[in-house]
Parts: structure tokens; C-alpha cells; sequence
């Protein structure tokens, strides 16, 4: 199918200048599987966007945590989506649960950013998950599959997406999904979009687990057949990234 495994690194809003450099040291000399086994994105915040891809190994990639969701203009406070085109960064996180839930991005504001970031050339990380609620009432599908719909409904083109499914309970709490729950969704997911899009974005979309994974379980969540990769958040910035980015070889 070649879906080629994904890490991607979310340093959320921590870090100074000096630490930010210092774990882009730690990556620079990392040995990990080449460029054809494993796409590496970090996303540090925006103010270290420019530092960090200046002294980041050429292999690795750099990518925004979000962008405004049209032209950039009078938005204090915001970045836009061509401010990434004109700093050559590649990828931007969109959808965060972070954001939906602490700052009201809806469904179908999250849509419209994904739609516009692609319109300019931009790869999209696109985030989904359920809360713990939801997963209780038995509407994780539902929950997934409506967040999906909504991207589905402003995108044609899924080449520079990748999903990234990560359950709000599991977030920063180290209470990770098993192998077999982030499975179960994944393989859902794969086939709402087979459903709904179309057989072929299903067979080739990457579809990445987030939610407390660490260097410890990581090579069991990569061996299921529907996880393609993961968004790290705290273990991202620590040496044990190394470790997750090294799980991509349990596909091959
Ligand atoms: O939100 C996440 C990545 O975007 C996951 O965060 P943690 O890995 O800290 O649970």
C-alpha cells in the first residue's frame, strides 16, 4: 500500500531558545531508518520556527501548530497560512483537541483551515479524537467520522493530508490507547473515508495515533496494520523521540 510511516513531534508551548536547540541537537545526531522508511515533522512553537529549521538535519521536517483560516490580515494575535509559505515551512497541525477545546474551533472552522493551508500549498496535519464522555456514551465512531466529514466536505485532494486520531483522554494523561483500541478506530476511520471518499484515499491516507505515546509503547501501537505513525506531544521532547521515530521499522 505504501503508506510510509509518519512521526511527527508536537513541542505544544514549552521550550526556551537554549532547549529548543538542544533537542534539535539531540535529532541532528540521532541514527534513524532513512527518508524512504519514515517522515519526521517537529512543530516547535512559531516564535522558533526559523531557528529550528535553520539547524534542523535536512532529512527531518519542520511544521506550524496552526494557522490562520483565511488570508492573513487584521487577526492580532495570528499567523497565516502564506506567512508559512514565505519561511519555506512545509507542514502545519491543524485541529488540535487543545484548540477545539480551549479555544472553540469547530468542526467546521477546522475544515475551512485545512482547505485554505492546502489551497497554498501547505501539508496538513489534521487532528480528530473523542473525549472521554464520548468514548463512554459508545459515540467514538461517530464523533471521529463527523470531524472527518467536515475536512471531507472542503477538501478534494487528500495527497498532502494526514490524519492524525488522538483521543482526548489520552492526551497528556500517560493513559494511552491499546494497540487494539487505536486499531479498532484507525481501521474505522480507513473505512469511513473508503465509504465516503473514495477506496483509493483510504488505501494510500496515512492515519497516525497521538495520545501519550512514549519510547515504551510505541513499537507495539506501530505494529497494528491501520497505525501509520504517530503525533508525539511530551515524549517529543525528550531522547526517547529517537525511540518512536525507531518504531517505523517494526512495518518492514
Ligand atoms: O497531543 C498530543 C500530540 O499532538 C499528544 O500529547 P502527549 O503525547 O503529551 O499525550
Amino acid at each position: 500500500m505504501g503508506r510510509k510511516f509518519f512521526v511527527g513531534g508536537n513541542w505544544k508551548c514549552n521550550g526556551t531558545t537554549d532547549e529548543v536547540k538542544k533537542i534539535v541537537t539531540t535529532l541532528n545526531e540521532a541514527k534513524v531508518p532513512g527518508e524512504d522508511v519514515v517522515e519526521v515533522v517537529v512543530s516547535p512553537p512559531y516564535v522558533f520556527l526559523p531557528v529550528v529549521k535553520s539547524l534542523l538535519r535536512s532529512d527531518f521536517h519542520v511544521a506550524a501548530q496552526n494557522c490562520w483560516v483565511r488570508k492573513g490580515g487584521a487577526y492580532t494575535g495570528e499567523i497565516s497560512a502564506e506567512m508559512l509559505v514565505n519561511l519555506d515551512i512545509p507542514w502545519v497541525i491543524l485541529g488540535h483537541s487543545e484548540r477545539r477545546q480551549l479555544l472553540n474551533e469547530s468542526n467546521e472552522f477546522v475544515g475551512d483551515k485545512v482547505a485554505y493551508a492546502l489551497s497554498l500549498g501547505r501539508k496538513v496535519i489534521a487532528c480528530i479524537g473523542e473525549t472521554l464522555e464520548e468514548r463512554e456514551a459508545g459515540t467514538t465512531i461517530a464523533v471521529v467520522a463527523e470531524q472527518t466529514k467536515a475536512i471531507a466536505a472542503k477538501v478534494s485532494n487528500w495527497d498532502n493530508v494526514v490524519l492524525a486520531y488522538e483521543p482526548v483522554w489520552a492526551i497528556g494523561t500517560g493513559k494511552v490507547a491499546t494497540p487494539a483500541q487505536a486499531q479498532e478506530v484507525h481501521a474505522d476511520l480507513r473505512k469511513w473515508v473508503h465509504d465516503n471518499v473514495s477506496a483509493d484515499v483510504a488505501a494510500s491516507l496515512r492515519i497516525i495515533y497521538g495520545g501519550s505515546v512514549n519510547g515504551g509503547n510505541s513499537k507495539e501501537l506501530a505494529s497494528q496494520p491501520d497505525v501509520d505513525g504517530f503525533l508525539v506531544g511530551g515524549a517529543s521532547l525528550k531522547p526517547e523521540f529517537i525511540d518512536i521515530i525507531n518504531a517505523a521499522t517494526v512495518k518492514n
